[in-house]
């Protein structure tokens, strides 16, 4: 009736404002958000209806990055909307904010959180006429000036509001009903009100003029502006003892530091020292050949000794006590070419070459005469991994194998030394090819979506085979994609990463906002695998851009603010136009990277979704082609 299309109106006015009219790309071609469909009905993404009145509930667009506008007049101005919305939640979509003094008239709200985005300028008075306000969220925004009096909403327990730079008093909040508080990293000022302090100083801090408890600062030892020379003298006597007493604290802190630093630094001297004892056991050393600017290694004998051929020669391995624990402990993972026996004095014996040092670690190339093969052998570098756990670890991976992932063929492990032997694959890395179209080498649409195709089906089984024991890949980039003799692809390096080492990478990568360390639990070992997930969507962004993500470049920050400017063809690698490939099956493989690195792990595609959808677009590129092959026939 009337008023449902009002409200799908609105609705679908709200999410175009929202996303710059990008909507279809940055929620997917199912979310539902279309003329054609009903929000209720057919179940839009993110709304949620009540089920006898089918009316609109509650709307949830979290962490989607929009980038557009919230105009509170598309939905606030809609009745059919207003009579029922108690719910509303754009958290992390980094909007602006338009007629937010329209606001009020959304007046059944209880949950409204605004968090992460750009709102600017002073918050509308209209906030505070939401009676019904039960939790506010306005915080990692760019707001300034006074806060309007929202101590009026009488039912109000959550009040989020840090990292802006509000100013002023904090409200008189009746902070008896309250459950969560925060105005930290503003710039309010004066008394913390009465009861504030049943809150932690983490909800105050960095507010340099606020005062009160829970702070340390008391009120009397901020500068106070014009006031009698009466009362001056006993503020100042007091500030200075105050001063006296933080200068102790200081001090003493300081102490702390210096011994912490010592330990550190004596600890750090210990492990060098064992580091140096066991590289000399191993008798490599890599040097730089900075006049040509290409690396040799040479053993370390022969570098005293000043021999000239490079590689790693006989001289090199003696037969002292700890090269014969090192020969012991070398496990040889059960591959057949490994039969006829590689040991570690041979990998010490062969010629090798540095291929490349890593965050995580080296890898070089040994060519190996016992058995003849070619190796990559990875030393990973502080890896934090028991010796058992490292071993179970190697020896579970080696239960799973897949013909698109690349298996160790031997390992060893030292409390100092991780080394990881690997085939080693003539044919370079997907970081190769992608580099190699900019000094004009073709990389054919067809491939880029096989390659895509193989890699996320490598995935989706091994992360079905090792969910279970929490293996994800950990460490998912074009340069550990490998191309084997017939040019697929091969995953390399799977689950050689730490969980903590995940953690850490995850909360730079996958969450840079946030500054906690991410607390590896088993709740969150899914979150270890949807990291997996971010990762292989770069890669599809590497395929469809040509651009490869580096230090400089964050690939998925800069695809979206591309697409946020307007629908836009911009994105794709230009050659792949020039080749002809399909614009409609790049668009399709576009919103999948672009569901694979939305910033909110839960809201990532599964391993298997992203399969299936890739495979689909390879099908229907390998029947199109198919038809225009049979059609030039007939022609
Ligand atoms: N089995 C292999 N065969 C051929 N080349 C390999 C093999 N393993 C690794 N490489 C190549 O060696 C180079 C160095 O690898 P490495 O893993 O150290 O680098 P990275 O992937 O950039 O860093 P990291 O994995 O430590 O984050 C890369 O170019 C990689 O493609």
């Amino acid at each position: 009736d009337e008023d449902e299309t009002l409200a799908k109106d609105a609705l679908l006015k709200f999410i175009a404002e929202l996303s710059n009219n990008n909507s279809t790309l940055i929620l997917g071609t199912n979310s539902g958000w279309n003329s054609t469909s009903d929000p209720c009905e057919d179940n839009w993404l993110g709304v949620t209806c009540n089920a006898k009145t089918l009316s609109v509930e509650r709307i949830i667009l979290d962490d989607y990055n929009f980038y557009g506008t919230f105009d509170a007049n598309t939905i606030c101005n809609v009745e059919s909307i207003v009579d029922t919305l108690f719910y509303l939640s754009l958290k992390n979509d980094l909007l602006q904010g338009k007629n937010m003094d329209s606001i009020d008239k959304c007046k059944h709200l209880t949950h409204l959180f605004l968090g992460g985005n750009r709102f600017s300028g002073s918050l509308s008075q209209s906030f505070s006429r939401l009676n019904n306000l039960k939790r506010l969220d306005i915080s990692k925004n760019e707001l300034s000036g006074v806060l309007p009096d929202l101590s009026t909403i009488s039912g109000l327990m959550e009040f989020e509001a840090q990292n802006n730079q509000l100013s002023g008093e904090i409200p008189e909040f009746d902070f008896s009903n309250f459950v969560a508080f925060n105005v930290s990293f503003n710039n309010f000022g004066g008394l913390i009100p009465p009861e504030g302090d049943r809150f932690p100083v983490s909800s105050y801090m960095d507010n340099p003029l606020l005062c009160g408890a829970p702070l340390a600062t008391t009120c009397s030892s901020l500068p106070e502006e014009a006031d009698s020379d009466d009362h001056d003298k006993p503020k100042r006597n007091l500030s200075r003892d105050e001063i006296l007493m933080f200068s102790g604290y200081i001090l003493i802190g300081l102490a702390l530091v210096f011994v912490i630093l010592l330990c550190v630094y004596k600890k750090r001297k210990q492990k060098q020292k064992k580091k140096e004892l066991s590289l000399e056991a191993m008798k490599k050393v890599a040097a730089f050949d900075h006049d040509s600017d290409r690396i040799t290694i040479t053993s370390m004998d022969q570098s005293k000794k000043g021999a000239s051929n490079s590689g790693f020669s006989s001289a090199a391995v003696s037969s002292d006590e700890s090269n014969a624990a090192i020969s012991q402990s070398l496990v040889v993972l059960t591959s057949p070419e490994m039969n006829n026996g590689l040991k570690f004095e041979n990998l010490l014996k062969a010629p090798a070459e540095l291929l490349g040092r890593g965050k995580h670690g080296s890898v070089y190339k040994v060519m190996c005469d016992n058995p003849n093969m070619t190796l990559a052998v990875k030393r990973i570098k502080d890896w934090s991994i028991s010796g058992s756990e490292f071993k179970k670890r190697m020896q579970k991976l080696d239960q799973i194998r897949h013909p698109n992932v690349l298996p160790a063929v031997a390992f060893y492990s030292s409390r100092q030394e991780k080394l990881l032997v690997y085939e080693y694959q003539n044919n370079g890395s997907l970081l190769r090819l992608l580099q190699g179209i900019h000094t004009g080498q073709m990389f054919h649409w067809s491939s880029r979506l096989s390659i895509a195709a193989g890699v996320a089906d490598a995935l989706a089984f091994m992360h079905q085979e090792l969910q279970h024991d929490g293996i994800p890949h950990g460490n998912l980039k074009s340069s550990n994609i490998l191309l084997n003799n017939n040019m697929e692809p091969c995953i390399s390096e799977y689950g050689l990463m730490s969980s903590t080492e995940i953690s850490t990478i995850q909360n730079q990568a996958q969450f840079p906002s946030s500054s906690n360390v991410f607390p590896i639990t088993d709740e969150n070992a899914e979150a270890m695998f949807k990291a997996d997930i971010y990762a292989f969507g770069v890669i599809l962004l590497e395929l469809l851009t040509g651009k490869v993500q580096n230090n400089g470049l964050d690939l998925a920050s800069w695809v979206v603010s591309v697409l946020r400017e307007e629908w836009t063809v911009e994105v794709f690698d230009r050659t792949l136009i020039q080749e002809g490939a399909s614009e409609e099956r790049m668009v399709n493989l576009l919103q999948v990277a672009v569901k694979c690195v939305n910033h909110s792990p839960e809201a990532r595609p599964s391993i298997n979704q992203v399969a299936l959808m890739i495979t689909t677009i390879r099908d229907e590129d390998d029947r199109s082609i198919d038809v225009s092959a049979s059609t030039s026939t007939i022609i």
